[in-house]
Formats: structure tokens, C-alpha cells, sequence
């Protein structure tokens, strides 16, 4: 029988690093048997985090549950790519039950919403809930803040500038849409801090709007997945700097894929990519690296300077082994240097 109940949507928002994909990772463990089905967008189109899902080996997550729209911006590329992605996964014999959309970090969520809107969407959809998830440690650190003399100097110059910061535009969006917000990372902060950004939140969100503090985006299934807001009803109480335009300017960002030989040995490596995220105001970094005589892949994460690395799985018969990163950063970014500083 088929069911006339809308199929409830769940958008996870939130900036590069912020921890989305370790938050649907967690949902996946945590689904018991509720069939989901995972659309992941990234931006730099390696395909990252939709490998790190598949990587994971969880049951209640067949790896063909997970669809990756890797060209280009969800939020300018809904019509083209998004909405046949969502018809494909409606129309399977074994629909899911709930959808879950990762959208890349540098994404607007406001144009995704706003297509759940479209009279063959809205039918048989609804948007259960925007999700942003917030690097609190990040946040804690002044990462989206304008620089107060800078700014006034600017605006002084063009009364009508908003932002000077593209990075504190993105992060308003996304928190501007949100129905639910994760603060996430609160292991890397005291409990000061997690105060006084959670303060800062509630200031920045017009809306009366529930903020939860993670730590590894746990969180229970049963909250991120029963918002029960319908926001493509609610468009309006959701205010966008891009509000007056058609899309988002993707000339502030910069990314690039390195592909680098073997690796020695992983600590001297991660080190030197946090001194390069340093030196070179690296915002993300992510990929594989082979690391010599081993089996296993090395997977590796970089959060402005912040480096993580573990092995994930044993490299596949046959599989091209290698040391793959992509590299995000704002627009300038000086690729030449990175990649010879890592040859
Ligand atoms: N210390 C700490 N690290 C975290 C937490 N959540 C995520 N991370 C780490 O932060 C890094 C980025 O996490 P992801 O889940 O990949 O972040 P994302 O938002 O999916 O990143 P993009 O897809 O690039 O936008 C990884 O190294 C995670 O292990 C947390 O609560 N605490």
C-alpha cells in the first residue's frame, strides 16, 4: 500500500569542519531500523565524506542509501541536480522511511529549504527540521567574527556593505534557517565558553529556537529526526544575507586537490599540514594518504590548525592507493606553495 504520508527531510547545515558527517555518522549507528537514505553535496569534489560513511560498515546503512551530488553547490544547482536525486530515491521499490541531506559546509540552506516549496516537492515531502551544527571551539576562537576597525573602516568607505567576513556570512546563514542548533565540539571548550557562544547564538537567531551542546554530534536519533517543523511552510522567519539575489558568490573560496605520493610516517606529515594551515589560513583540509608498508588508509582531517589522522580501513584489492587532500581556503589561496611545500 502506498502510504500518503509526506516523507519527512532533515537538512544538516553547518561550516566546513563543524562536524556534520561525524553527526550523521553517529544517527546512522544510533537509527536502529529506520530506513534512511543519506544525499551528501561537498564542496571540492573528492567525494570525502560520503568514503568515510561507506567506510564505516554499518549495518542499517547499505552503501547504495547514500547518493553524493559532488558538482557543485546544492543551493544553486537544486532544480538541476537535487530534485532528480530525491525523485530517484522516492521512486525505489524500498523508499526510505526519512532523508537526510548533508549539504557542504559553504552551502546556503535557505535555497535547498525554499525548493521543498515547489508544488512537486512539497506533495510528498516536508522538511522535518534544518539542523546547524556549529563548531563551538571555533566560534569561541573569533573564526566568523569581523574585524571590528576593518569593517567600520569599509563601511565608512560603502555604507551599504554588510559583511566584510564571507566566512561570518555563511555561518549567519546557516544559524538564520536552523530549527535546531548543535553546539558542537563543547570538549574543546570550558564551560565559560560554551556560555557565553551559546549567548551569542541566541542573540544572532531571531526566532525562539532550541540550542543543544554536543560533543561528536551525539545527539538522540529521535530528537534530530522529530523537529516536526515543516520549514518550506516557514520561509519567511528564515532571513538570509542573499535574501535579494539568485545564489551566493562562490569567488570567496578557493579549493584544490593535491595529489601527493606514499608517506613515511603519519605524525611528521600532520604536522607539517598544521604548520601549512597555518602559515596559509588553510580553513579545511580532508582526504586519504598511503602511508608506506601499510596496509590501511590513513585518513586525515584538518579543521583550520587543528589536524586529526587515524587509519580507517585496510586499502581494497585493487583500489588505486595514494595520498589524496583536498584543500579549502578563501579566495587567494596560495596553491603553488602549499603543494610544493609537501613534495
Ligand atoms: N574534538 C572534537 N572534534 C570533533 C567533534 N565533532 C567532529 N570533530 C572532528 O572535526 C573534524 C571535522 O568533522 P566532520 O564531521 O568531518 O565535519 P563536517 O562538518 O562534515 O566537515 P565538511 O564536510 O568539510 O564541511 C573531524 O576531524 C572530526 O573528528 C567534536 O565534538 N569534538
Amino acid at each position: 500500500m502506498t502510504s500518503l504520508r509526506k516523507t519527512p527531510v532533515t537538512i544538516v547545515t553547518g561550516f566546513l569542519g563543524a562536524g556534520k558527517t561525524t553527526l550523521i555518522r553517529h544517527l546512522l549507528e544510533n537509527a536502529g531500523n529506520r530506513r534512511l537514505a543519506l544525499i551528501i553535496n561537498e564542496f571540492g569534489d573528492l567525494g570525502i565524506d560520503a568514503e568515510i560513511l561507506k567506510g564505516c560498515g554499518i549495518e542499517s546503512c547499505p552503501e547504495d542509501n547514500i547518493v553524493e551530488l559532488a558538482n557543485g553547490c546544492l543551493c544553486c544547482t537544486v532544480a538541476d541536480d537535487f530534485a532528480p536525486a530525491i525523485e530517484a530515491l522516492l521512486a525505489r521499490p524500498d523508499a526510505p522511511e526519512h532523508i537526510v541531506i548533508e549539504t557542504s559546509g559553504l552551502a546556503l540552506p535557505k535555497p535547498l529549504v525554499k525548493a521543498f516549496d515547489w508544488p512537486e516537492l512539497r506533495a510528498r515531502l516536508t522538511v522535518d527540521g534544518v539542523v546547524a551544527v556549529i563548531d563551538g571551539a571555533a566560534v569561541a576562537e573569533g573564526r566568523f567574527a569581523d574585524d571590528p576597525d576593518k569593517l567600520a573602516a569599509q563601511r565608512a568607505a560603502d555604507p551599504s556593505l554588510d559583511h566584510d567576513n564571507p566566512l561570518e556570512e555563511v555561518y549567519e546563514d546557516q544559524l538564520l534557517c536552523a530549527d535546531l542548533i548543535l553546539l558542537n565540539k563543547t570538549d574543546l571548550m570550558d564551560p565559560a565558553a560554551q556560555e557565553t557562544v551559546a549567548a551569542d547564538i541566541a542573540a544572532t537567531v531571531p526566532r525562539a529556537v532550541k540550542i543543544l551542546l554536543t560533543s561528536g554530534g551525539k545527539i538522540d536519533p529521535a530528537v534530530l529526526l522529530g523537529l516536526h517543523a515543516a520549514a518550506e511552510d516557514d520561509l519567511a522567519a528564515r532571513p538570509s544575507h542573499h535574501d535579494a539575489e539568485d545564489g551566493h558568490d562562490h569567488d570567496d573560496w578557493d579549493s584544490f586537490v593535491l595529489d601527493l605520493p606514499a608517506i613515511d610516517a603519519p605524525g611528521p606529515f600532520v604536522a607539517k599540514l598544521a604548520a601549512l594551515a597555518d602559515q596559509f589560513d588553510i580553513i579545511r583540509l580532508k582526504g586519504f594518504a598511503e602511508v608506506t608498508g601499510k596496509p590501511m588508509r590513513l585518513l586525515v582531517q584538518g579543521v583550520g590548525t587543528r589536524l586529526q589522522q587515524g587509519f580507517d580501513r585496510p586499502w581494497k584489492a585493487g583500489e588505486a592507493r595514494g595520498t589524496r587532500l583536498v584543500v579549502i581556503g578563501q579566495k587567494g589561496l596560495d596553491r603553488a606553495a602549499i603543494e610544493a611545500a609537501l613534495r
